[in-house]
């Protein structure tokens, strides 16, 4: 019997294949929740060690993407489980043979959020105080908003980097959906704006993985929500198309619009400077989701915003290699 004509018995259960941080289980177990709600099938944890999860080096020195992935995608293909939760953000842009990503539901906030003692904002930190993050973005954020803070390169999970705030650093950077995840909404002391401040492609929305064409696959796309696949596959284009990694300073945000002609949306795209110095900025208006072609226009999109960010000098401004 082939992949593509089994099927899955009424009830049958699904193992989802999950890191085991505190961030992995509860996003994998708030998933395995839904799939349940809509689809009836319960849903059992798989616990699946990666060498992201057991290595001490910076992100950025970790170099290649999928860190996080590999070892997830290599126990779905050897059929350990059936599916996995990746956060897209972490996720390489480039396809996994054999895989296929079956739903991506609705997108939570996408925003940073700036956890700082005394309730402070990425204004009112005072002279020179201490903000940790680990990603090359921020850190070129921070500078460019503040250019007098002194930025601690951190790791961990978000518990970790939240007791730091306790312990020897005025601030900590992190995504707002993680946080909320987590319940930890309380230690926000601001969300930073879109606008002014993309995040990584993707972030706050997750990826639901399983093997190409098989049964799990078409009951995970009820779990697909195609406004953020929409903005995802926009977003992650410019990404590919800048052949750049997840340690490139590179921000790319999908925005709500509203103008004289109506609401909409937008993406925009800023590559910084290490030093956070300079920047280039593009935004272009996103196709709806309601044209067969829609994914494919999205893509294309991407791939111009890429395009005029490297006619414009993108790759001598940042490092972008993978
Ligand atoms: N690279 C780590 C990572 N991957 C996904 C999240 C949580 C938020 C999300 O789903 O985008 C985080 C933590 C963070 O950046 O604060």
């Amino acid at each position: 019997m082939t992949a593509a004509t089994e099927t899955l018995a009424p009830g049958a259960p699904l193992r989802l294949g999950t890191r085991a941080s505190a961030l992995a289980t509860t996003q994998s177990r708030q998933v395995a929740d839904r799939i349940t709600e809509l689809t009836g099938h319960p849903v059992e944890l798989v616990h699946i060690t990666t060498h992201g999860d057991v290595t001490r080096a910076s992100l950025s020195s970790l170099g290649g993407t999928g860190v996080f992935a590999t070892a997830l995608r290599d126990a779905l293909l050897r059929g350990e489980c059936d599916l996995v939760v990746h956060s897209l953000k972490d996720l390489p842009t480039a396809p996994c043979p054999g895989l296929e990503i079956s739903g991506i539901p609705l997108r939570a906030d996408a925003r940073d959020a700036l956890c700082a003692r005394d309730g402070f904002t990425l204004y009112s930190l005072p002279e020179g105080a201490r903000v940790g993050t680990g990603s090359p973005r921020r850190i070129a954020q921070l500078y460019a908003a503040r250019p007098d803070l002194t930025v601690i390169d951190i790791r961990g999970n978000i518990d970790t980097r939240l007791g730091r705030i306790e312990d020897d650093l005025d601030a900590v950077l992190l995504a707002a959906a993680g946080l909320g995840r987590l319940g930890r909404t309380d230690a926000i002391t601001q969300l930073i704006d879109l606008a002014e401040w993309p995040t990584a492609p993707g972030q706050g929305a997750l990826a639901l993985e399983s093997r190409e064409g098989s049964p799990v696959s078409a009951a995970l796309a009820a779990l697909d929500d195609p406004h953020t696949r929409n903005s995802i596959t926009a977003e992650r284009a410019v990404l590919n198309a800048l052949e750049a990694g997840c340690a490139a300073p590179v921000g790319v945000s999908t925005l709500a619009t509203s103008t004289a002609s109506g609401r909409g949306h937008s993406v925009t795209a800023q590559v910084y400077s290490l030093d956070g110095m300079e920047s280039l900025t593009v935004t272009r208006e996103l196709p709806g989701v309601l044209s067969a072609q829609a994914l494919l226009r999205s893509e294309e999109l991407g791939r111009d915003i890429a395009r005029e960010l490297l006619d414009r000098g993108a790759a001598t401004l940042a490092p972008l290699g993978r």
